[in-house]
């Protein structure tokens, strides 16, 4: 059984981002990323500090915006159309979820495709579709791919089942591995909660991918002898044991269903390092594009 590392392919990746940030220095230029963060959801918190560090780390321009939960509709798109016309400002992520009141559908269109580093705009979801190398693919499923890639997994042919048909992670997922070239060329079959029978479609998986949201979901009976399994789950549960209070788990019984893996990715030090990493990477991705 391989455990493929997120965190050192994480780290590949920011290697990567560093020569290309030293390049634009070279050239008088600077990745600028901000994230708006609306209300005080914890997790949406540590999500958004390690973000900030992170860009920190690398010298990027980093703007952090923590609005209140009272933040009107009006205020929101007002920031946002602030930074639509910030020349320093190349990437824009809207932390997701927004409170209750915010009409997130109409935050995500008023963005400017060509600052939408989270891939969510219509736009940027149209040209994945079209397989347009110009657009922004969200982070998440990004990063899975690239973790097939580095960890020497062949899509091509292969059945990948993506568990979760969610427009952050399960399709655009399906869409990746479904694309023409390297770590796609997969065949795909997108399962979700009205799917009968799971874990008959499971077993029949090269390749799986639990995007369902709810802690250890996938079981060894769901996982066939010799299969990949990528965990995208990011689920706090308590942990008296924990400092904490909490731990995270994935989507995956991670005891059970690795001894049967060919390869498997843990929680934490799986996707979410890279989720962060491909952030950093459109940023970059953003900024080279807004100058040629
Ligand atoms: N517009 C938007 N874009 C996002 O990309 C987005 C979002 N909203 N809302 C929330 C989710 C969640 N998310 C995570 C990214 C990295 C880790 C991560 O690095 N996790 C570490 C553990 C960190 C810890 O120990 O707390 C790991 O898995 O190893 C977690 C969660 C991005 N999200």
């Amino acid at each position: 059984m391989q455990l493929i590392s997120g965190t050192a392919v994480a780290e590949k990746v920011l290697e990567e981002c560093r020569r290309d940030i030293a390049t634009l220095a070279a050239q008088g230029r600077k990745p600028g990323l901000a994230v708006v963060l609306v209300g005080d959801d914890p997790a949406s918190r540590a999500y958004v500090r390690s973000k900030d560090k992170k860009c920190r780390d690398l010298g990027l321009h980093s703007v952090k915006l923590e609005l209140p939960a009272s933040t009107t509709q009006e205020e929101l798109l007002a920031h946002v159309d602030a930074l639509n016309n910030d020349p320093s400002i190349h990437g824009i992520l809207v932390q997701s979820p927004p409170p209750k009141h915010i009409d997130e559908a109409a935050i995500v269109r008023a963005i400017d495709p060509a600052k939408d580093v989270d891939g969510f705009h219509p736009v940027n979801v149209a040209k994945l579709a079209l397989e347009d190398p110009t657009g922004f693919v969200p982070c998440t499923p990004l990063g899975c791919q690239r973790l097939l890639i580095e960890a020497g997994i062949e899509t091509s042919g292969a059945h990948a089942v993506v568990v979760g048909r969610s427009m952050i992670v399960g399709k655009p997922m399906a869409l990746l591995l479904m694309a023409k070239g390297k770590g796609g060329d997969a065949t795909v079959t997108v399962t979700h909660s009205r799917t009968k029978d799971l874990a008959a479609i499971t077993r029949t998986a090269d390749i799986i991918i639990a995007a369902i949201g709810r802690p250890h979901f996938i079981k060894a009976e769901h996982v066939k002898e010799g299969a990949v399994v990528i965990d995208v789950g990011i689920n706090r549960v308590d942990d008296a044991t924990s400092d904490k209070g909490y731990k995270l788990v994935g989507d995956v019984a991670f005891d059970e269903v690795a001894p049967k893996c060919r390869a498997i990715t843990p929680v934490p030090g799986g996707v979410g390092p890279m989720t962060i990493a491909m952030l950093m990477a459109n940023t970059i991705k953003a900024c080279k594009q807004a100058a040629a």
